[in-house]
């Protein structure tokens, strides 16, 4: 049973307190420092992502923890993504007006997995919503690599499409890298490519895109003022689309970051060090309210479908966090539906939108890189 956030008990002050001091310490470090690297977040980020945050009152880390009275503060990336959305929609009207152009993203759908068939057509409704452009290609679950390899040829070449992305997974008879590899750099909205990530990876180096899921959840973090720079991460996952990026990116924000994987033998205890977990394992329930350092933050990346006959498209999501747990010991806790899948989706709107920005050479009035 899912418990009303404000009629539970007290959290113990002892536990609280333990909460206070480890990640008091992470707040101390200005966020300035994160701001002042080189371009840590991403070539794309609004100018006022960092600051604009409107009618809601972010917590700071301090707040969040010293609230040993209450549960855990819900970390809307529904609310986030729809900001986001609408600034994206205003750029791309500006786009048109001023290049008579507007972004294009061409999608591949392979298959019919119910999941993947929501996915897509949430990314497409996304699209259309903001102004963006989509094409989709849908091939059977038996289709050829050189019909897929095709469909991705006539996307790299049409100069109307500005980004590519072929939905994971793909049936087990084609080979993913053999078919990422196809996309065009220059339209790799999803990040994939290991150019993109090598850079990710490198000192100094910029990458043209970064993942959207990794992407999004660093976004939730700086937005709900949670400082990065110093605080130890656990990342649940090493998977090339989630958790390595993830990995990484938390470290080009200065965190201290273990990687969990399901070799590991301790996850309990590495991740009950961290102020800030992610998980992205797709296990749902894995992450227990024990394994959590009180007051830490957890971003809940896992979307595990289930049979669901009651839902409208026959199944429901669980993520990877035992959330009844989880929201009593945890600071701040992104939800499974609502938490960082609606921010994948605008990262891949930014992207897309900053991918037709280098085409067409149009910088708007209010996209820059304040990360700079
Ligand atoms: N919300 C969103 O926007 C998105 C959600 N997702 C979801 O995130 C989840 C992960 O996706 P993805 O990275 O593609 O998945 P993968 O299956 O590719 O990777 C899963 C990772 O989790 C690790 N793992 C599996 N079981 C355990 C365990 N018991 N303990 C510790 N680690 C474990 C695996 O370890 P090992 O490497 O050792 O096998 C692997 O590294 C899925 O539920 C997916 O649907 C994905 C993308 C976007
Ligand atoms: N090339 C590629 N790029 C991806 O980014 C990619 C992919 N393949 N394959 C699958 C995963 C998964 N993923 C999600 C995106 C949005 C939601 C999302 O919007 N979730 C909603 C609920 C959606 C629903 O109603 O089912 C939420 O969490 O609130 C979830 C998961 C992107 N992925």
């Amino acid at each position: 049973m899912v418990m009303s956030p404000r009629i539970l008990s007290r959290r113990p002050a002892a536990a609280a307190g333990i909460c206070v001091r480890a990640i008091q310490k992470v707040a101390e470090e200005p966020c300035d420092r994160i701001l002042k690297s080189p371009s840590l977040v991403s070539l794309d980020i609004l100018d006022d992502w960092k600051t604009d945050r409107g009618s809601y009152d972010p917590p700071s880390v301090p707040d969040i923890c010293q609230a040993s009275w209450r549960i855990a503060e819900i970390i809307d990336g529904k609310m986030i993504a729809e900001r986001i959305r609408s600034r994206i929609a205003e750029e791309v009207a500006r786009m048109k007006q001023s290049v008579n152009g507007v972004p294009g993203l061409g999608v591949i759908k392979i298959g019919q997995r119910r999941d993947s068939e929501t996915y897509v057509r949430n990314k497409i409704k996304a699209c259309e919503e903001v102004g963006i452009r989509s094409l989709l290609v849908e091939l059977p679950d038996d289709c050829r690599e050189d019909e897929v390899l095709k469909a991705l040829s006539r996307y790299n070449e049409d100069p109307s499409i500005h980004g590519i992305l072929v939905q994971l997974p793909l049936p087990d008879h084609l080979k993913e890298e053999r078919i990422l590899n196809a996309v065009s750099l220059q339209k790799d909205v999803d990040g994939f490519n290991p150019l993109h990530i090598g850079n990710l990876a490198m000192r100094g180096r910029e990458p043209l895109f970064i993942p959207c899921t990794p992407k999004g959840c660093i976004e939730l973090l700086i937005r709900y003022g949670i400082g990065i720079a110093g605080s130890k991460a656990a990342v649940i996952g090493r998977s090339n689309i989630v958790g390595l990026p993830m990995f990484l990116l938390l470290q080009r924000h200065h965190a201290t970051v273990s990687v969990v994987h399901a070799f590991t033998k301790n996850p309990e205890e590495i991740t009950r060090d961290a102020d800030i977990v992610v998980s992205a394992a797709g296990v749902p329930n894995l992450v227990r309210g024990s394994w959590l350092k009180p007051g830490a933050v957890v971003i809940d990346v896992g979307t595990h479908p289930i049979e669901d006959a009651s839902q409208e498209h026959g199944y429901r999501l669980l993520g990877d966090v035992c959330y009844e747990e989880a929201v009593k010991v945890a600071g701040a806790i992104t939800p499974v539906p609502g938490g960082v899948g609606p921010m994948t989706i605008a990262m891949l709107l930014s992207n897309a939108l900053e991918a037709a920005k280098r085409t067409y050479g149009f910088s708007g009035p209010n996209l820059s890189g304040t990360y700079k």
